[in-house]
């Protein structure tokens, strides 16, 4: 009796541990097999985690990302987003229309949140040089996240495998005959064409032999030619036909950008600019770059209070396609304005008073170091602004080009 019970425990024991090692051994294959089926996913993620680590890890080391602590924004701002901000970025930037002045507010948000940015390659800041950079084999396989350099759009188009698929395609352009006196007095075109003091503009278009020569030719339309629009040979006077096709071309334009900006309306453009990317309303703030007076001192006599109808007339003949686009986008955006309800335009002026602020605190004396404090509002997030971050604002396309080179930003 004592035996069988003896037995019958062994048994039982014998019984337990085969059960248990067959178990064991069913779950270790079982496992083996699921780690293999999925192994593959499991390297992808393993690899992605390793680049976010590596990605943090050269963020940590490289001293340029030192710069985002200039600006710390407040996180208790009121102005909580709840969409997701837009990091992929096409900016067509049409000259002598305020385009420095977003280029640079677009290449800093790139550099601030440490996006791949086409620019072009060394110091030279011309087409050829971005197409190279473009163009670069080490370059060729990425996708860039932010272009905002000159290049005209049917250079982007060409290279659109570049360009991500979810890009926002922005542009900005300005009332025809101001961006005209803007581009006449930064290439010098009166001192080309032997004419001195006041009213230069005026000399010019009074005289036919200097509107119809050879040098004059590129002068007319060129926001619509930078655009990618081919004006028609021998069309510098608007006929139906010529008309016509601008129109065309100008909804073509309208169904490729998600946003073109006017700069008479620049502020009001920021904003709307600032929600539909969803970026905070710091990244926005600038101070304007490449005014006409900087580059002469008689601009406004010489060129820009010029309002002699004739002027006015002739260079609208002339530019009638650049004027086709700039009334269509300009209704548009006046259209879009009439829309918005009075928080809009509360926004618009609190946005417009806090720039002015930084611009001021930026162009005074005070020395590295030194804070401008900026309690939120119901629009802006609140920060503390050093003064070193002032560069950052003042940049334009070339620092940029320089830092961002040397991958070096020098705080101190
Ligand atoms: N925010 C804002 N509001 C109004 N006007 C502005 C603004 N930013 C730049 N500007 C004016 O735009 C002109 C320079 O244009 P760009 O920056 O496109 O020039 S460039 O092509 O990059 O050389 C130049 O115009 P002019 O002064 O008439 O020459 C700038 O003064």
């Amino acid at each position: 009796m004592q035996l069988k019970t003896v037995l019958t425990e062994r048994y039982k024991r014998v019984t337990f541990w085969t059960a248990f090692s067959l178990l064991l051994l069913y779950t270790v294959i079982v496992w083996n097999v699921l780690v293999w089926l999925i192994l593959p996913d499991n390297e992808g993620i393993q690899k992605d985690d390793d680049r976010a680590a590596s990605h943090k890890r050269q963020h940590a080391a490289n001293p340029r990302y030192r710069a985002r602590s200039l600006l710390d924004v407040w996180n208790a701002s009121v102005t909580s987003m709840p969409c997701t901000p837009k990091e992929h970025v096409l900016f067509i930037k049409v000259p002598k229309c305020g385009s420095s002045t977003l280029s640079s507010i677009i290449l800093r948000y790139g550099f601030r949140h440490s996006l791949k940015t086409a620019l072009p390659l060394g110091s030279k800041f011309n087409l050829v040089s971005l197409l190279r950079s473009l163009n670069d084999s080490d370059h060729q396989r990425d996708k860039h996240d932010i272009f905002a350099s000159h290049v005209r759009y049917k250079v982007v188009k060409d290279h659109e495998h570049l360009v991500p698929n979810d890009a926002f395609y922005v542009t900005i352009i300005r009332e025809p005959l101001s961006a005209f006196k803007s581009f006449f007095n930064y290439r010098h075109k009166g001192a080309y064409f032997g004419l001195e003091g006041k009213n230069q503009l005026e000399m010019f278009f009074s005289n036919s032999s200097l509107y119809t020569s050879p040098e004059a030719a590129r002068f007319w339309n060129r926001m619509i030619r930078y655009l990618g629009f081919k004006v028609p040979a021998n069309t510098t006077q608007s006929t139906p036909h010529a008309v016509e096709e601008a129109r065309q071309y100008v909804y073509h334009i309208d169904r490729e950008f998600d946003f073109v900006i006017v700069l008479e309306y620049f502020e009001e453009c920021l904003i709307l600019l600032k929600r539909m990317l969803c970026w905070g309303t710091h990244e926005f703030f600038y101070t304007q770059q490449k005014t006409g007076s900087s580059f002469s001192e008689d601009y406004n006599s010489a060129v820009k209070e010029v309002d002699d109808p004739t002027v006015v007339k002739r260079y609208r003949e002339l530019s009638y396609a650049d004027y086709i686009l700039y009334d269509y986008f300009k209704l548009r955006i006046e259209k879009v304005l009439e829309n918005q309800n009075t928080d809009f335009f509360n926004e618009v002026r609190n946005f417009k008073a806090v720039n002015r602020k930084v611009a001021e605190f930026c162009q005074s004396n005070a020395t590295f170091g030194e804070t401008l404090e900026m309690p939120p509002s119901k629009w802006t997030s609140g920060f503390i602004m050093r003064k070193e971050y002032c560069r950052l604002l003042t940049f334009g396309v070339k620092k940029y080009i320089k830092f961002l080179e040397k991958k070096k930003f020098h705080v101190v």
